[in-house]
């Protein structure tokens, strides 16, 4: 079922032209991250969605219910953060969680999964940077809503909140909540996301699977061997793409590449010492997207 559906969304600030023609549909329980440099549009597509700007032209559905700058009623299903996360300073991470959240089961589950209990009764004002995005985050999840929108999530937060942020979020998924993420963070969006929609000034410019998306990137093997001028010879030889022979580099174009590579070096004697299998990243992939579309 597709949880959200935008066509032909198109926003202007005064003569400004900044999204074109903007459509795009999720399905439900999929994390799809939204990238592309900065200004090209990723949060005023989440402004939009959330109701939050008066955009020109187009349409906005989530769950079938139009939805727009005067009309917010379907995004009671939806949980977001939005740029800095709307908090009560004088009030207790905990109390704040409980203004909105529709049940104290709630508020644990997601303090717990947050990992914060050792400051959640705290008030929020005294939070750090990182406690306050948590915080944040925390409160768009609260509810367990059908989709959930969030700007730049990763920001601030160290190392372990990143993982336990992303573990929360496959898990929800998992149970059928949507996520709409946007992020500069792209090894953590690698790690995530399902389906990813580049913008690029304020267009579309793809709306793939993660998996397609690596797949555009080279995938190649490097490998150290007790003899890499025979080694270099014998790959060439069985006719495979050698780029580089210091260190021995060689493309990768099937998938059964490795096995047939490295029983070819041992049925010749030739011992592996390192090896290093680049299966492509999501920065080069997209890098390369980006710089190819001329628009
Ligand atoms: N309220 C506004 N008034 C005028 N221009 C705006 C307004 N909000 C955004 N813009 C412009 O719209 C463009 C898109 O901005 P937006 O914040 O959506 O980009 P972004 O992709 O989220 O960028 P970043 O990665 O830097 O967060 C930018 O050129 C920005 O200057």
């Amino acid at each position: 079922m597709k949880i959200l559906s935008v066509s032909n969304l198109n926003q202007s600030f005064g003569s400004r032209h900044v999204l074109n023609d903007i459509s795009f549909d999720i399905k439900s329980g999929t994390i799809v991250g939204l990238v592309g440099p900065n200004g090209a549009g990723k949060s005023t597509i989440m402004k939009d969605i959330l109701g939050l700007l008066d955009y020109q032209s187009g349409t906005i559905t989530v769950a079938g219910t139009n939805t727009s700058f005067q009309d917010h009623r379907p995004l009671k299903q939806v949980g977001a953060l939005i740029e800095y996360p709307g908090l009560y300073p004088f009030l207790t991470g905990w109390d704040n969680l409980k203004l909105f959240a529709t049940s104290t089961v709630n508020v644990e589950k997601v303090v717990s999964g947050l990992h914060m209990s050792s400051y959640i009764k705290k008030r929020a004002g005294h939070y750090s940077l990182g406690m306050k995005q948590k915080l944040g985050i925390a409160l768009a999840l609260v509810n367990e809503p059908d989709l959930v929108i969030l700007d730049e999530p990763m920001n601030g937060l160290d190392p372990q909140s990143v993982k336990d942020l992303r573990d929360l979020i496959k898990q929800m998924a998992e149970n059928g909540t949507t996520f709409l993420i946007s992020s500069h963070i792209l090894s953590e969006l690698e790690k995530l996301a399902d389906d990813l929609i580049v913008i690029k000034k304020g267009r579309i410019i793809q709306h793939t699977s993660m998996k397609e998306m690596l797949n555009q990137d080279s995938h190649f093997i490097i490998l150290k061997t007790s003899d890499d001028r025979a080694a270099n010879s014998l790959v060439v030889n069985a006719g495979y793409q050698v780029t580089a022979s210091q260190p021995l580099t060689i493309i990768e174009s099937e998938s059964d590449e490795v096995a047939k590579i490295l029983s070819l070096l041992s049925e010749n004697n030739i011992e592996v010492i390192d090896f290093q299998h680049n299966e492509g990243n999501l920065e080069h992939s997209l890098l390369t997207v980006l710089a190819e579309e001329k628009v």
